[in-house]
């Protein structure tokens, strides 16, 4: 299938400082991809070079098969077909709120009036089309945000950190419809954010952004449980790191020897886990559970300190071994005193190895 929306290798440079590099990805009909990194990285420079109101050092933009930016050619943003909602989505205030929806339309006086109906409708605005901003919540501003950038049928659909002015129990709601409407009309959506929560939450498709490039790209699942390095591991969690060295494709560890193939004799390695994925264990009379192929060695652990959280329980740890600290949750109530004994085991499966 012909992409909806497809970025050829594109570069951008503001007074010779590079800040997109070498930026490939294309979005499919009714499919959701979250550019998604931390602040500075790029991500709304590529937003704004797809709507059109920044222009790339060199690559191409592609929309449903036509070069629309590239090579000489420069479709201006309002012939892109392109809807744009931002955090300050800015109603006008001075339109109601059906005024608002249809403000980008051109039909008739009778298709734009079904057309708004039918979006305030789908947007679960039924009724409000008298209001006027003023009169709504944070969230149903939002949604009249949503049907107007929707009412021209945009192929595309491009989102810049839409949600942050939201109250967070709203946002988790509006979400979820906002998704629902885009799907239904089959739109093609690039959503901005820092938070992988929302990337998590949204995205069918998450490219992982770094210093202007997209350092991995892939469906959630695989982002969060196989990430490229480090640095991606700790995007969406916090994360342990155990540092030690190869020795003959093996690596020792307080938590027994990992297979570490590939990586040079001697090279120093880190091998990370997310807090969820240690297994802690009772002290029975100085020992701890049997090593299994599945944990590996259980290693001895002091409690420095316990927390609730909520959802679940932190505990911090001293390693007897060495010192290191490292973290453990628990989705339960569990608060050990502080100087208890217990043993933690690192699920092996859970566990990524990278060249420190
Ligand atoms: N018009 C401009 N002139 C010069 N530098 C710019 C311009 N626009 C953006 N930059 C720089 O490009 C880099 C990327 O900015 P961009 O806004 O795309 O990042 P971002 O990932 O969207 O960050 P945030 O989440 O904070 O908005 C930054 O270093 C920024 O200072």
């Amino acid at each position: 299938m012909t992409p909806r929306l497809e970025l050829k290798n594109i570069c951008k440079e503001f007074a010779g400082k590079r800040v997109v590099s070498d930026l490939s990805l294309s979005v499919a009909p009714g499919q959701v991809t979250c550019l998604l990194g931390p602040s500075g990285c790029g991500k709304s420079t590529t937003l704004r070079i797809i709507a059109g109101v920044e222009r790339q050092t060199s690559g191409e933009l592609w929309v449903d098969g036509n070069l629309i930016c590239g090579d000489g050619i420069r479709v201006p943003p309002e012939g892109r077909s392109i809807g744009l909602m931002f955090q300050d989505f800015a109603l006008f205030p001075h339109l109601s709120v059906a005024q608002n929806v249809a403000f980008g339309l051109t039909g008739s006086k009778s298709e734009t009036h079904t057309r708004v109906m039918e979006l305030l409708d789908r947007v679960g605005l039924d009724g409000f089309e008298a209001k006027y901003p003023h009169e709504l919540s944070g969230g149903e501003q939002q949604r009249v945000a949503l049907a107007r950038a929707l009412a021209p049928r945009p192929k595309i659909m491009l989102m810049d950190e839409p949600f942050s002015g939201l109250d967070d129990r709203l946002r988790d709601g509006i979400r979820d419809q906002t998704l629902s409407v885009l799907k239904e009309e089959g739109t093609a959506v690039l959503l901005v954010t820092h938070e992988p929560h929302e990337a998590m939450r949204m995205a069918d498709e998450i490219a992982l952004m770094r210093g202007g490039r997209i350092v991995q790209q892939g469906n959630p699942y695989n982002i969060y449980n196989a990430p490229v390095d480090k640095e991606a591991a700790a995007f969406f969690s916090d994360i342990n790191v155990i540092r030690s060295q190869s020795n003959g494709a093996l690596t020792d560890t307080p938590f027994g020897q990992f297979l570490t193939p590939g990586h040079p004799d001697g090279g120093a390695v880190e091998i990370v886990i997310r807090p969820q994925h240690l297994k802690i264990d009772f002290d029975r009379q100085g020992q701890g559970p049997n090593p299994t192929p599945e944990d590996g060695t259980p290693a001895r652990a002091i409690v420095e300190r316990a927390r609730f959280m909520g959802r679940e329980s932190l505990v911090e740890f001293r390693m007897d071994s060495d010192g290191s600290h490292l973290k453990a949750t628990v989705p339960a109530v569990f608060l050990p005193k502080e100087g208890t004994t217990l043993w933690l085991t690192m699920r092996r499966e859970r566990c990524f190895v990278f060249p420190a």
